[in-house]
């Protein structure tokens, strides 16, 4: 069985309940948009590409439902009205904000300077575009995955084992098929060496605080009997300097002209070990997590969650009572600790090629 964390038949969305796993596989069924508002500030549905998908198919939802109209004008208004609600949900992953100006452009309300408010379209069809294009999200992006895992893969094994043998590599947090419409990101490399047979072994992050190493990574590894093993956080640099780990391999949330890249908190410590290593560092995500509208790192809004999150564990105090806690869920990669390659679908660029190698081929 696949491991699926949307499920979307046309009507009907749901989303694997995360904050359950992986003691519990439960799929809550999201019938609009301020139920997948909720769930992705919640974090039962999470990762970048999975929230921009959930918040576009639970617009879908609704639009199917009649939701919007009569009219096209009020049914251009709700669609904008609906994506400015998902886009408060979580501030640093761009890949939404790239869905929404997607959908915004097939609801031919893109561009704020045209007088789009004629009433001079018919309705259906404006519903129809918009239902199609959000529904067309899932497959590009399980297609671009599969894509990221193989040329990062050839990429990897080019550079770190030429001669051929097997690679070790280390990962964080959770870029598997449970950040993305299946797949993975930087699990999808991995999953493409363990294809190939060329993965010796993948060593995870438990990644605190909110564990998507140790609760969602592991699950997925042992689920496909990859071979795996965990470790703390603060295990990282003892295992890239002892157990001959390759390469890194991390996702993205954002990544800005310059290369800069945010993602989850504890990635940049990772680069920096890498680089005084001297193990190659990559970042694999698709061009939607790409932002070539930022210029530096320093640009990103990086998300701070409630300090529960770093106190408590499953609703148990942990930490000592009256602690002040700082708990920004990502950190900003400097690109020049970037030093493998970005891997995206659209090629394995260093970071200081991705500007010229993206604006030929996305708009962002
Ligand atoms: C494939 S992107 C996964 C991405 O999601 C993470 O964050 P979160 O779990 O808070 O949504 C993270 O930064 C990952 O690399």
């Amino acid at each position: 069985m696949t491991l699926e964390a949307i499920r979307y038949s046309p009507g009907s969305l749901q989303i694997l309940d995360q904050l359950q796993l992986p003691h519990v596989c439960h799929y809550e069924d999201l019938q609009s948009v301020s139920q997948a508002w909720a769930a992705i500030r919640d974090m039962k549905v999470r990762g970048a590409p999975a929230i921009a998908l959930v918040g576009a198919l639970s617009l879908a939802v609704e639009l199917r439902a009649g939701a919007g109209g009569p009219g096209a004008a009020v049914l251009r208004s709700f669609v904008r009205a609906k994506l400015d609600l998902l886009l408060s949900a979580r501030p640093t992953a761009s890949n939404l904000g790239r869905a929404a100006r997607t959908l915004l452009a097939a609801a031919g309300a893109g561009d704020p300077d045209l007088h789009q408010d004629d009433d001079d379209e018919d309705e259906g069809a404006l519903r129809h575009r918009v239902i199609r294009c959000a529904e067309d999200m899932m497959e590009k992006d399980l297609r671009d995955n599969r894509t990221i895992g193989d040329l990062g893969a050839r990429h990897i094994l080019e550079r770190v084992a030429p001669s051929g043998g097997q690679v070790t590599v280390l990962t964080h947090c959770n870029t598997g098929a449970l950040a993305t419409a299946g797949y993975g990101t930087a699990l999808g490399v991995v999953r493409s060496l363990h294809a190939q047979g060329r993965l010796e072994r993948v060593y995870c992050t438990e990644t605190r605080p909110y564990n998507q190493g140790s609760r969602l990574t592991a699950f997925e590894l042992v689920y496909e009997a990859i071979p795996a093993t965990l470790i703390a956080d603060s295990a990282a640099a003892a295992a890239l300097a002892q157990r001959g780990v390759t390469a890194v391999i991390v996702g993205a949330d954002r990544i800005v002209a310059n290369g800069d890249t945010a993602n989850k908190v504890g990635t940049y410590q990772l680069a920096v070990v890498a680089k005084h290593l001297g193990v190659p560092f990559y970042v694999a995500a698709p061009s939607s997590s790409c932002d070539l509208g930022l210029a530096s790192g320093r640009d990103i809004p990086i998300e701070e969650r409630p300090p529960q999150e770093l106190t408590d564990l499953q609703g148990i105090r942990i930490a000592a009572p009256g602690i002040e806690v700082w708990n920004p869920a990502f950190d900003v990669t400097p690109h020049e600790l970037i030093t493998g390659g970005i891997i995206t679908e659209l090629g394995v660029f260093a970071p200081h090629e991705l500007q010229a190698a993206l604006s030929t081929t996305t708009s962002s």
